[in-house]
């Protein structure tokens, strides 16, 4: 290198010392950036950033492979203290690939729900009913349900009665020696919380189905009339045909009446009425049940409470006191 350079450089010393800076800086956060990268760019700007009246560019080597052994010391010492979190990383997906490996096998041991054969009624035999991560909420349950014998699921929050009802679909896997969960095709449920549909009016008493105003205007409405939401029907300016975000639109109750409206009109043999009337008023209830049980319907009905006794013929307990935390008993008021 000839005499003049130094003094070429003098006069960018300041903003190539500031770049120097910053890039080192930059390159020590965020190490993931390709390490050669990092090389490059610091020697470059070691070699021609010389101090006013200083170092020589030898120094300046110098002084770029100190840095990079600090940056490298750094880039470990991160590497290292991220090590444990990674770890525990690969041990959760390692955790979760057994897990489905044991369900796969759990599945070809035990019989899953025929949910394929046409059958009469609900029948479930020696279920252990438990969570997705294992904790037992009932074992050995067994109860049947025969189209026209409503039956009433109870318990507290958090016994069990919707995990059943995700069992009786199918959802959760289920266990047990000799278990037998069988279930009618015809099975339907209205849940707490419905979902609303992006849709017109007709479309959501008829969801999943799209709604026809020619084949299904009738069916709806008597399903509508049952519920006590005809008055909808006037309501909205373009009757079946109305869009609106229904969710804003409608009341819980009203939203919660919608949902049973779908039930009607669809009339599964059975259907798991999951707390679904929970938003509307209680003198209300009684009708709206009459109306799922005239409609053909079975309701497997879930409550916290002993609900409208006279129209189930069994109960079924979850939470019970007891080692197997079940009890089943009929009602004496069940309606024939
Ligand atoms: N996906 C899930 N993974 C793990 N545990 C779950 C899951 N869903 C529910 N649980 C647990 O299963 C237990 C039973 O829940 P479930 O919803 O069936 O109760 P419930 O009897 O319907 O209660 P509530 O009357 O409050 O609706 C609860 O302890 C709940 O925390």
């Amino acid at each position: 290198m000839g005499q003049g350079s130094p003094t070429l450089l003098c006069d960018r010393s300041k903003t190539d010392e500031f770049t120097y800076n910053f890039l080192t800086e930059f390159f020590l956060l965020y190490d993931n950036l390709p390490i050669w990268f990092h090389r490059l760019i610091s020697f470059n700007f070691a070699w021609r950033n010389v101090p006013v009246g200083g170092a020589s560019p030898a120094s300046a080597v110098q002084n770029y492979l100190y840095d990079r052994t600090i940056s490298m010391s750094l880039v470990g010492v991160q590497a290292l203290t991220s090590f444990p979190a990674q770890l525990a990383k690969m041990d959760s997906r390692a955790t979760r690939l057994l897990e489905l490996r044991e369900a796969l096998e759990l599945a070809g041991r035990d019989q899953p729900p025929a949910l394929g054969e046409e059958r009469s009624n609900v029948a479930v035999r020696n279920l252990t009913l438990a969570t997705p991560n294992r904790v037992t909420l009932a074992e050995g349950l067994t109860f049947q349900v025969d189209k026209g014998a409503p039956i009433l699921i109870t318990g507290p929050n958090g016994a069990g009665k919707t995990a059943l009802a995700r069992v009786l679909l199918g959802l959760w896997n289920t266990s047990g020696r000799d278990m037998q969960v069988s279930v009618p095709r015809s099975l339907s449920i209205v849940p707490q919380r419905p979902y609303l549909a992006p849709g017109c009016l007709g479309d959501q008493v008829t969801y999943p189905k799209r709604f026809r105003l020619d084949q299904d205007a009738g069916q709806a409405g008597k399903a509508l009339s049952a519920v006590g939401l005809e008055h909808l029907l006037e309501r909205q300016e373009h009757g079946w045909n109305a869009y609106c975000a229904w969710e804003e639109v409608l009341s819980g109750g009203e939203q919660q009446r919608l949902a049973l409206s779908r039930a009607l009109f669809h009339q599964p043999d059975f259907a798991l009425l999951d707390e679904c009337t929970s938003m509307v008023a209680a003198d209300a209830e009684e009708r709206l049940y009459d109306g799922v049980t005239a409609a053909g319907v079975t309701p497997l009905t879930m409550s916290q409470r002993l609900f409208l006794p006279k129209l189930h013929k069994q109960e079924l307990r979850l939470g019970v006191d007891s080692a197997s935390r079940w009890s089943l008993a009929q009602l004496q008021n069940g309606s024939g």
